[in-house]
C-alpha cells in the first residue's frame, strides 16, 4: 500500500471514531448539572404497539426482553429465551392495562408484564439512557483550589455505606482521600482497596508495595520527579482506580504528589482550542512498558489522547503518558500536527492554577479516578514507601452504580441503558 493510499485510510480510522461525527461536548455532556431523575413516563397500546410518547417499541424487543422467569434466569439475571427462536411476526394477541403494569399475551403463546418505568426507560433518548449506564453525576471539575476541600473519608472498617460513600467522591471529584488508614502494616490498605473490588494482577504484581530500588523497571521505582501523567497507557483497558498510600518516608525529603483534573484541563482545552481538541481526540497514539526482561507490552490498537462516550459524545477517559508514547498513528509528515496539539494540552496542564500539590502523609490513602486525574510526584531523597493497587474500571463503577442507583434500578434498565 502506498503512502498515500495509507493515509487516507488512516483518516478514514480517525473519522469513524464515534462521537468525532457528532460532536465533541467536552466533559460534561448530560451530566452538566442533571442529576438523574427519571419521570416516568406513561404509556399505550396503539395498532399492536406500545407507544410511549413519539416512540414505538417494536414487539420483537418487547418480547426478547420478557423479564418473567423462564425468559430470565431469576437468580443470574441472564437471558434464557432463545431470541431467534421467537417468530419475526410476534404479535400481541390481546392485554390489559393495570396501574402501573402492562401485561402482554403473545401470538406464541407466552405472556409477559412490564411495568411503566420499563416502558419508559427504554424509549428515552441515548443521553439519558448513558447516564445511568455510565453512573453519570454532575461532576465538578477543579483545579489547585481544591486544596482547601479535599474530598476525605474516614477508614471504612465496617460498613458498606462508607465505600458508596467514597466512591461517589471518586466519581464527582476524581479523587478521594481515606484518613485514619492504619499504616503499622500495608495490610490495612489492601483490606481497604478489596472493599471495592479485587485488585489488577499486572507485571507489578498485584497489590503493591513499592520504593526506589528499580524493583521494576519503571521510573515509578526511582526518585526522578515523574511529571502528570496517568498509568497504563499501554493496556488496551487501563485501571480505572488507582490507590497510593504513603507508608513511610525518612532520611530525606521531596516527594510531593500532584494531582490534575484531566477533565477540567480538556474542557479548558475544548472551549479554547477546539482544533487542538479534535486532533487529541481523533489522531491515536500507541504506548508500551517495555523496562522488564523478556516484556513489551502494547495495547491491541492505538488510542486517542481523548476519548468520548460513542451514544453521548461526553469525553470519558484521558490517556498521557509522554514517558511510555510509543509511535503516533499518523503518516511521519504528518506528526507535527499531533506535536502542535499536544502541546497546548501539556501547557495547560503545567499550567500553575491547574497543578494541585499535596504532600502525602502515613494514614491517608489517596485514591483517584486513572480514566479522568492525571498523577505525578516531585524528585526526592532518602527512604520513600508507597503500597497501593490498580482497580479495573468495569468494578469499581458496578460497585458505584449499584451503591447509588440501587439493583433494582441497575438491574431494571439493563435491556435499555
Ligand atoms: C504503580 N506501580 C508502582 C505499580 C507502577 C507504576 C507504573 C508506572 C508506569 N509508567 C505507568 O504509567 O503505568
Ligand atoms: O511515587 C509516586 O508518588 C507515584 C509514582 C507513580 O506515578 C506510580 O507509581 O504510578
Ligand atoms: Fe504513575
Amino acid at each position: 500500500m502506498d503512502m498515500r493510499a495509507l493515509s487516507k485510510e488512516l483518516k478514514g480510522i480517525q473519522r469513524s471514531q464515534r462521537g468525532y461525527a457528532k460532536i465533541f461536548r467536552g466533559p460534561y455532556g448530560v451530566c452538566n448539572g442533571t442529576i438523574y431523575k427519571d419521570r416516568v413516563r406513561n404509556f399505550e397500546v396503539q395498532d399492536g404497539k406500545v407507544v410511549v410518547g413519539e416512540r414505538t417499541i417494536p414487539n420483537i424487543w418487547l418480547r426478547d426482553n420478557c423479564q418473567c422467569s423462564s425468559c430470565m434466569h431469576d437468580a443470574t439475571k441472564q437471558r434464557l429465551l432463545d431470541t431467534f427462536s421467537i417468530p419475526k411476526d410476534i404479535a400481541i394477541k390481546s392485554h390489559t392495562i393495570g396501574q402501573n403494569v402492562l401485561k402482554v399475551e403473545w401470538s406464541d403463546g407466552h405472556s409477559s408484564e412490564y411495568t411503566r418505568p420499563f416502558l419508559s426507560h427504554a424509549t428515552r433518548s441515548a443521553e439519558f439512557r448513558a447516564i445511568l449506564r455510565q453512573g453519570l453525576t454532575p461532576i465538578k471539575l477543579w483545579d489547585s483550589s481544591i486544596a482547601s476541600e479535599a474530598p476525605t473519608e474516614n477508614y471504612a472498617q465496617t460498613s458498606e455505606g462508607d465505600v458508596a460513600q467514597i466512591l461517589k467522591n471518586i466519581r464527582k471529584y476524581g479523587f478521594c482521600y481515606v484518613d485514619g488508614t492504619p499504616f503499622d502494616d500495608p495490610a490495612a490498605t489492601e483490606f481497604l482497596l478489596k472493599r471495592i473490588a479485587f485488585i489488577r494482577e499486572t507485571h507489578y504484581g498485584g497489590f503493591y508495595d513499592f520504593t526506589a530500588d528499580l524493583a521494576s523497571k519503571d521510573t515509578a521505582y526511582t526518585n526522578i520527579a515523574l511529571e502528570a501523567h496517568t498509568d497504563n497507557t499501554y493496556f488496551s483497558d487501563p485501571a480505572g482506580l488507582q490507590a497510593f498510600h504513603l507508608l513511610s518516608h525518612t532520611d530525606g525529603e521531596g516527594g510531593a504528589s500532584l494531582l490534575v483534573d484531566g477533565f477540567k484541563v480538556a474542557e479548558e482545552m475544548s472551549r479554547t482550542d477546539r482544533k487542538a481538541y479534535e486532533i487529541l481526540s481523533t489522531v491515536n497514539v500507541h504506548a508500551h512498558a517495555s523496562g522488564n526482561e523478556g516484556i513489551s507490552i502494547q495495547p491491541y490498537r492505538s488510542f486517542p489522547v481523548f476519548e468520548h462516550d460513542t451514544a453521548t459524545g461526553d469525553l470519558l477517559r484521558v490517556r498521557w503518558n509522554s514517558s511510555d508514547r510509543a509511535s503516533i498513528e499518523l503518516p511521519i509528515d504528518e506528526v507535527e500536527i499531533w506535536y502542535d496539539a499536544a502541546r497546548k494540552f501539556d501547557a495547560l496542564l503545567k499550567k500553575k492554577e491547574n497543578e494541585y500539590w499535596e504532600q502525602l502523609t502515613p494514614g491517608r490513602v489517596l485514591i483517584f479516578d486513572n480514566w479522568r486525574v492525571l498523577h505525578g510526584r516531585s524528585k526526592f531523597t532518602g527512604k520513600r514507601r508507597i503500597c497501593g493497587g490498580y482497580i479495573n474500571r468495569d468494578d469499581w463503577m458496578s460497585k458505584y452504580k449499584m451503591a447509588e442507583f440501587g439493583p433494582k434500578t441497575v438491574l431494571g434498565t439493563l435491556a435499555s441503558s
